[in-house]
């Protein structure tokens, strides 16, 4: 199984220029993530302090109990080992031929013998559908066989996590979505902790178990899928939407008037869409199951909307494990305390200590746009408190580091 990839508190500046500050999120072992933010919010700077190639000035990124913000270099070499790297362009080396480019980290990273080496990377190369394209050339094939070439290449040396930046970028809509079931897939076969980033909404809305989203040098929220899908915040609304009004302009610093916030208020946020689903004969996504027993477990601390998303993907037998009544006229939720703790029948491990539950609210980040009276405009309207909507929002948008 993947690892756990722990960000606490990360922060990053080019010079005077901050690009993020006080990140913190969990990609859980074994899981999809996708980090969306528009252009330039520092998605890509984000994913290379991932892997130890930039330097934050705050903050930790814990891998296996090493953290590689500050570990020596021989250790952030072994760490480095674990990953698997997609850049946006494939990366690839324009004079090797695509067997060579993708064999170049067993050749540079290893001892294997040229017939092993041959074996793992006909192997990768037959998990991307690249049978055949051996002895081409990058600049002899389409983007988005590159694409799959650098796939192949970021799993050669079988990483226990994985790095995508942007695989929609310079690919039609088909191939994208060719692309994104190939890594549905591929975290099937892997079990890999897989963060993509990417602004496709498609994409966001298709293929991660967790979403966040970066923002005005934030991280806006990390969590479940079903959060931030189901989000009204005007910034998510805009996106998911991908309107000119709101929050979201040419300029990082753009300020919303009160109309175009008005307008955005109308808009419905979409409706959820079916996850990926991995394609017959593959094995099952262990990941699925796992995350299931791990959103549960935070349920009622997540938005109402996010909580009815979050029911429907239950079987009636689910449902009664965990002590939900399904809805008797389709309405959701009708929620009732879990009469035991939550527990798999199938489970092999032993029950999770305290301390894992009280994890969960470092995926919970505080709304850089409190919504108060006093809130600039873009932080859209105060919504009465009494509403339980509203309570249950600021809950999941409010809520401080290590609160309950
Ligand atoms: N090595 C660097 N030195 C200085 N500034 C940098 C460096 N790398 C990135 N930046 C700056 O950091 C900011 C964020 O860049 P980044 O590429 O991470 O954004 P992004 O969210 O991935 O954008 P896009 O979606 O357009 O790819 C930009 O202003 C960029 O100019």
């Amino acid at each position: 199984m993947g690892v756990e990839v722990v960000v606490d508190g990360l922060s990053k500046s080019f010079g005077a220029q901050s690009i993020w500050r006080d990140v913190s999120l969990t990609l859980p072992p074994g899981e999809i993530s996708v980090l969306l933010g528009p252009s330039g919010t520092g998605k890509s700077v984000f994913l290379k302090s991932l892997v130890g190639l930039l330097k934050p000035e705050q903050g930790k990124v814990v891998i296996n109990g090493v953290d590689i913000c500050t570990c020596p270099e021989r250790d952030l070499y072994e760490v480095r080992k674990l990953f698997g790297v997609l850049f946006q362009d494939g990366a690839l080396f324009g004079s090797m031929n695509l067997f060579d480019n993708i064999a170049f980290p067993l050749r540079e990273h290893t001892r294997k013998g040229e017939s092993e080496i041959r074996r793992i990377v006909l192997e990768k190369m037959e998990m991307v559908g690249l049978i055949g394209a051996e002895d081409k050339l990058p600049g002899e094939i389409s983007g988005g066989m590159r694409k799959r070439a650098g796939l192949a290449r970021a799993l050669v040396l079988d990483p226990e996590i994985i790095l995508v930046d942007e695989p929609d970028s310079g690919l039609d809509p088909v191939r994208t979505v060719l692309l994104n079931q190939l890594i549905v897939d591929l975290n099937a076969q892997i079990d890999a902790t897989i963060l993509i980033v990417t602004h496709d909404i498609n994409t966001a809305r298709t293929v991660p178990d967790n979403i966040g989203m970066l923002y005005r040098r934030n991280l806006v929220m990390f969590g479940p899928r079903e959060v931030l899908l189901t989000s009204a915040e005007p910034v998510v609304v805009q996106f998911l939407n991908g309107r000119p009004d709101g929050p979201i302009g040419m300029s990082e610093e753009k300020d919303t008037g009160a109309g175009e916030l008005a307008r955005l208020s109308e808009l419905a946020v979409p409706p959820m869409m079916p996850q990926l689903e991995v394609t017959p004969g593959m094995p099952e996504r262990t990941a699925v199951r796992r995350r299931k027993e791990r959103v549960l477990r935070q349920l009622r601390t997540l938005a109402p909307s996010a909580q009815q998303e979050i029911l429907k993907t239950l079987t009636p037998e689910e449902l009664a494990l965990y002590g939900f009544s399904a809805p008797a006229t389709g309405s959701w939720p009708q929620q009732a305390e879990p009469a035991t703790a939550p527990a798999w029948p199938q489970q092999a491990e032993p029950a999770l200590p305290q301390n894992e539950v009280a994890d969960v609210p470092q995926q919970v980040r505080p709304t850089p746009h409190p919504r108060d009276p006093e809130a600039p405009p873009w932080a859209g309207k105060p919504e009465p408190a009494a509403e339980p909507v509203e309570s249950s929002r600021r809950r999941w948008f409010g809520r401080k580091r290590g609160e309950q």
